[in-house]
């Protein structure tokens, strides 16, 4: 289930629900720093004596390593529903956009797809941007382009020229391709920085304020870029 960005009160009615059913609560952590920030925004939400069970995501590209705790993965999962258990899966914004929630039904499905997989939605990182901002994503004949911010500066560029609306995801490391690529296509004036949208240490700045400044973006970081 998505739990939406990150506020215990944007998870859906449905997804509240499953949350106090559920036998066992499966969540993502990256062994890096082994913490959920999706099973901290349920948390209100859980039951006192829900089973907590981690699942390892490597947040890396190597793709041998990324195959291996898939795999571990779909198997606890496997394991825990074949037990007789209900589960969930709990990802930040929606499950099925850039969630790692993804990667394990596509391997849990190769392991057995005979066991049965409820996928509830959730509010999108952008959704809770846009709204934060009072940012209009598209109407009328416009389209809106969800762009990866972790490609190179030719293709950002070349993507951005395309939309109306774009929401530029993962702006993080590669923050200043993302500026460079705003600038060339005309839109770095306007374009907004969301981060940590609906979480404690939220911040909502100008692209332009934030490329002024030394660092790196936090990985919670998007980008709002309305064509004028
Ligand atoms: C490679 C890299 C780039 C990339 O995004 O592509 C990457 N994550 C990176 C960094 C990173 N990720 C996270 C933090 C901590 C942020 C914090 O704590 O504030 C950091 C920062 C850090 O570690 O430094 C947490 C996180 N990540 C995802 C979710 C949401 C979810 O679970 O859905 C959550 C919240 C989980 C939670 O806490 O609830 C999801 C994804 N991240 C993936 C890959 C894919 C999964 C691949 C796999 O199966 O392992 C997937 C599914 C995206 C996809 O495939 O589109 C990049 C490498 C680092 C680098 O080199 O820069
Ligand atoms: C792996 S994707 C997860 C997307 C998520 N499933 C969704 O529906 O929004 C991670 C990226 O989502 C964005 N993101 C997720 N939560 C966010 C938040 N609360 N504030 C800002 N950006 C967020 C960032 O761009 C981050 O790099």
């Amino acid at each position: 289930m998505g739990v939406g960005p990150g506020a215990p009160d944007l998870l859906t009615l449905r997804a509240v629900e499953a949350l106090r059913r559920v036998d066992v609560i499966l969540a993502a952590a990256s062994p890096r720093n082994d913490y959920s920030r999706a099973l901290e925004t349920a948390r209100p939400h859980l039951r006192p004596d829900v089973r907590l069970q981690r699942l390892e995501f490597p947040m890396t590209h190597d793709r041998a390593t990324l195959r291996a705790a898939w795999e571990k993965a779909a198997g606890i999962t496997r394991d825990v529903l074949r037990g007789g258990e209900n589960a969930a899966f709990l990802t930040i914004g929606d499950p099925l956009v850039y969630s790692t929630f993804g990667y394990l039904l596509k391997t849990l499905r190769q392991l057995d797809d005979s066991l049965p997989v409820e996928i509830i939605p959730g509010i999108t990182s952008f959704q809770a941007a846009a709204a934060r901002t009072r940012t209009i994503l598209c109407e009328s004949h416009e389209t809106l382009c969800i762009i990866p911010g972790i490609r190179d500066e030719e293709s950002l560029t070349r993507t951005l020229e395309q939309a109306d609306s774009a929401v530029i995801l993962k702006a993080y490391r590669n923050f200043p391709a993302i500026v460079s690529s705003l600038r060339r296509s005309g839109r770095l004036e306007g374009g907004l920085m969301a981060s940590h949208v609906e979480q404690p240490e939220e911040r909502l700045a100008p692209v332009t304020a934030v490329a002024a400044e030394e660092g790196t973006p936090p990985y919670m970081s998007l980008v709002l870029s309305r064509k004028k």
